[in-house]
Formats: structure tokens, C-alpha cells, sequence
């Protein structure tokens, strides 16, 4: 079972050329390992809950290609349905049926979703919704949470989780003062912090935008009434609320977090999921707001490959598969006995820890905590964090390479791979 002594020349070759072609060797910064140590595998290829690197070494993959793998990597029935669809063309760039069927599913799903644009990618559906709450409260300014990422648009690069906070990075250069001077920042689940951010900014907020669960500051969940209050306050003030759902759509619960948690926002934001492991976004909420996106009204938004045809093929495929009976029972049962088992293997091999799960998304901090906002995630021993990494990695379990990110699983997980993904915890969390 334990291979501590895993061979990797070809991922360092590729890896090294790489370091001459692309900044840092990758297309996204996380990937590079740069927190953790070490340097990153190749992968081959992927399959249900494994990946292969290209030296051949397999692994218990909970990153999911981050997120969208909730069926598991190519799903027979994804790649089925995509193989059909290639037939017809990769891209259409007119209207398509499966534009409206996944429409209608996304709109079925999500609570707050009476219409909804598909774009390219999380980012893009950020930046879109932005824009969307300025101009539909003709208002500015904007609050976000501290340690929440909303994709790498300027106005969002303020105090930002997942590859910012990664690497630890100020907000980034090149960012105009003018694109951040409208983003005011709180800590997550402070709602104090938010009333005063009103009562400073009377009548001049467009709205809040969050990550309802948060997973780019590692895995931190909501306080109880901590939602309900947001959606007072901006209700009080005349501001949009809106759910960041890119990572929680269709994860947490099929409705994602708003869903699960019985508040509804103004307007949430998709990805990953609702593109089976293609390039998608999507924004969506209430039909007065949105009919405000041009050509239906005067705010400017569009894409040559919005509505992709493959996407939406893939997509469709995803979110058939999460409909079937028991999925989300799996996901949550799967999900909490690794969860669990983690937190527990940690205590008792002596680490201060702290850590949970919500459906098939979970974390694990080095720190007694709770963690409930970003400070805290930084408080924990991410020098540790890097060493169970790499332990896994070297015993054939793949988790995301930073502290500062959630972990996923999909219906592919098996219950032996949670079993093995323990033993192997135990192991390496004995020896670090
Ligand atoms: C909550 C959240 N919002 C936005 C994004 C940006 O999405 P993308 O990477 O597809 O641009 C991500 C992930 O990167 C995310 O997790
Ligand atoms: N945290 C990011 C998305 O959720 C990680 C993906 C990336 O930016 O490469």
C-alpha cells in the first residue's frame, strides 16, 4: 500500500522545461507547490477518483481538477455525451438547445436563479455580477471578506484567498488604486464589521458578495445566523446580496449553499460543477435584475464561446448524475468519515488540529482553532501543512497544495479509498 519512495524524473523533467515556457511552469499559480514545497507532479491522466502522473504513479485524487470532478474524473456518461456532441462541432457561437436545457436545470436548482448568462469561467461570471449590482443600484462600492476569492479581476484582488493568500502575496501589482477603491473588506463571519462598513458607507454599498462556504482561506463554514444577517443588512440598506457559488454550487447541495442554509441571495454566481470539467460560468439571479444584461437591457457583457456547446453537453451530463437518488447521501456519508477520520488520526498522533466537512467539501487546519475567518487560517501551522502534504503525495494521496484551499470528493470515492487515504494520514501524521 505505502510507497514512500515514489519516482518522479519524468514529472521533474516536464516540469523543468516548463519553468522556461510559462511563468512558474504552470497556467495557475496554486499548482506550482511553491507553499508546500517540493515540486508538483505531471499528471497522465485521470479516472473516476484517481489520477496518473506521467512517471506512472497513481493517486487518491480530493481536488477534483478543483471542483468540477463531483461525478468523478471522466464519467462515462460525460465523456458518452461529449463524444456526441463533438460530431456536431466544438462551437457554435449562436444559440443551442443545450444552452436552454441547462438553463432550465440551473434555474430548477439554484433558489435564487430566475435567469442566467453562461460564461467561460468563475472569473468572468465575478467580474459580469459586479458589474450588474453597480449598475442596478447605481452604487459603487462593494464588500467583500477577507481571505474569499472571487476570481483574479482587478476589483477583486483585495485581501484574496486561494493563490494570493497561497503565496501570500500582496494585493496584486498592476491593480489600479481606482479598480479597489470601491472594495471594502470585513472579516468572515464578523457581521460588526459589516454594519459599521454600512453605517460608514451610507447609501453608497451596491451589495456583498461571499463565498457562503468558504473554501479559497481553507475550509471555513458560516456562523449560525451569520447568512441570515448579511441578507438583513443588505435588505435594510437597499443592497444586492450575492452568493459566490463557483465552489459550493452544486457541491454542498444540489441548490449549493442557499440551499442548504435556507437564504436566499440576489444573485449567485457558478462554475466548475456546471461545466462537468470544461471551461464554464455562469451568473444568475432575480429576472428584474437580470434583465438588466444587454441585449435584454444596457449592461455590457459577451463572449465568443459563451454557451459552449461542449460545456453545456458536459455540464447537463454533471448535473443529470447528481439528480439520481442517494447521490448527495453518498457524498455526505463518503465525505464525513474522511473528514472525521482525519480530525481524529491528527488528535491522536498528538497535532493540534481542527477541521470539517459540509457534503463533499472538507478541511483540515493545524491549529486547535475553530477557524472561523482568514486570520485565523493564517494562524495555523501551514510549515506542518506542507509536510503532511508532501507525505501524502510520496504515499500516493493527492490533496490540494495549500493550506489555503478546500478539499473535494465525488461519487468515484469508495469507501476503501477513505479507509486507505486514513491509514495513510496516520502514517504520515506520526512522523511529522
Ligand atoms: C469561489 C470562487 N469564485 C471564483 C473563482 C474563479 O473561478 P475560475 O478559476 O473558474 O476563474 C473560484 C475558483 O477559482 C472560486 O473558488
Ligand atoms: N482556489 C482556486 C479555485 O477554486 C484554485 C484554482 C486555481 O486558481 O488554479
Amino acid at each position: 500500500m505505502v510507497n514512500t519512495t515514489i519516482k518522479t524524473t519524468k514529472s521533474q523533467e516536464i516540469f523543468a522545461a516548463a519553468q522556461n515556457l510559462m511563468p512558474g511552469g504552470v497556467s495557475s499559480p496554486v499548482r506550482a507547490f511553491k507553499s508546500v514545497g517540493g515540486q508538483p507532479i505531471v499528471f497522465d491522466h485521470v479516472k473516476g477518483a484517481y489520477i496518473w502522473d506521467v512517471d506512472g504513479n497513481q493517486y487518491i485524487d480530493y481536488v477534483g481538477t478543483w471542483g468540477p470532478a463531483i461525478c468523478g474524473h471522466a464519467h462515462p456518461d460525460v465523456i458518452g455525451a461529449l463524444h456526441d456532441a463533438l460530431e456536431k462541432g466544438t462551437s457554435f457561437g449562436a444559440p443551442s438547445f443545450l444552452e436552454n436545457v441547462l438553463a432550465e436545470m440551473v434555474i430548477a436548482a439554484v433558489p435564487s436563479i430566475e435567469m442566467v448568462r453562461f460564461v467561460n469561467s468563475g472569473t468572468e461570471a465575478c467580474m459580469a455580477v459586479l458589474r450588474l449590482m453597480r449598475a442596478f443600484t447605481n452604487r459603487e462600492k462593494v464588500i467583500k471578506f477577507e481571505g474569499c476569492y472571487h476570481g483574479h479581476a482587478d476589483m477583486f484582488l483585495v485581501k484574496a484567498g486561494s493563490g494570493v493568500a497561497t503565496l501570500g502575496l500582496p494585493d496584486s501589482p498592476g491593480v489600479p488604486k481606482s479598480a479597489t477603491s470601491s472594495t471594502l473588506t470585513a472579516p468572515y463571519n464578523d457581521l460588526e464589521a459589516v454594519k459599521a462598513l454600512f453605517e460608514e458607507n451610507r447609501d453608497q454599498i451596491a451589495g456583498v458578495i461571499l463565498e457562503p462556504v468558504v473554501g479559497n482561506a481553507g475550509f471555513i463554514t458560516p456562523d449560525a445566523g451569520f447568512l441570515e444577517g448579511l441578507r438583513e443588512l443588505t435588505h435594510e440598506h437597499g443592497a444586492l446580496l450575492v452568493f459566490d457559488e463557483v465552489m459550493t454550487g452544486f457541491r454542498i447541495a444540489y441548490g449549493g449553499a442557499q440551499e442548504k442554509f435556507g437564504v436566499t441571495p440576489d444573485l449567485t454566481t457558478l462554475g466548475k460543477v456546471i461545466g462537468g470539467g470544461l471551461p464554464v460560468g455562469a451568473y444568475g439571479g432575480r429576472r428584474d435584475i437580470m434583465s438588466m444584461i444587454a441585449p435584454a437591457g444596457p449592461v455590457y457583457q459577451a463572449g465568443t464561446l459563451s454557451g459552449n456547446p461542449l460545456a453545456m453537453t458536459a455540464g447537463i451530463k454533471t448535473l443529470e448524475l447528481l439528480q439520481k437518488p442517494g447521490a448527495y447521501e453518498y457524498l455526505e456519508r463518503i465525505t464525513k468519515k474522511l473528514a472525521d477520520g482525519l480530525l481524529q488520526v491528527a488528535l491522536e498522533t498528538g497535532h493540534a488540529a481542527c477541521g470539517g466537512h459540509i457534503s463533499a467539501m472538507f478541511g483540515l487546519f493545524f491549529t486547535s482553532g475553530p477557524v472561523h475567518n482568514y486570520e485565523d487560517a493564517k494562524n495555523s501551522d501551514t510549515a506542518k501543512f506542507g509536510r503532511f502534504h508532501r507525505g501524502m503525495l510520496e504515499r500516493g494521496v493527492y490533496l490540494a497544495p495549500s493550506q489555503f484551499e478546500a478539499g473535494f470528493t465525488s461519487l468515484a470515492h469508495t469507501d476503501e479509498d477513505i479507509d486507505q487515504t486514513i491509514a495513510i494520514a496516520r502514517e504520515v501524521l506520526s512522523s511529522i
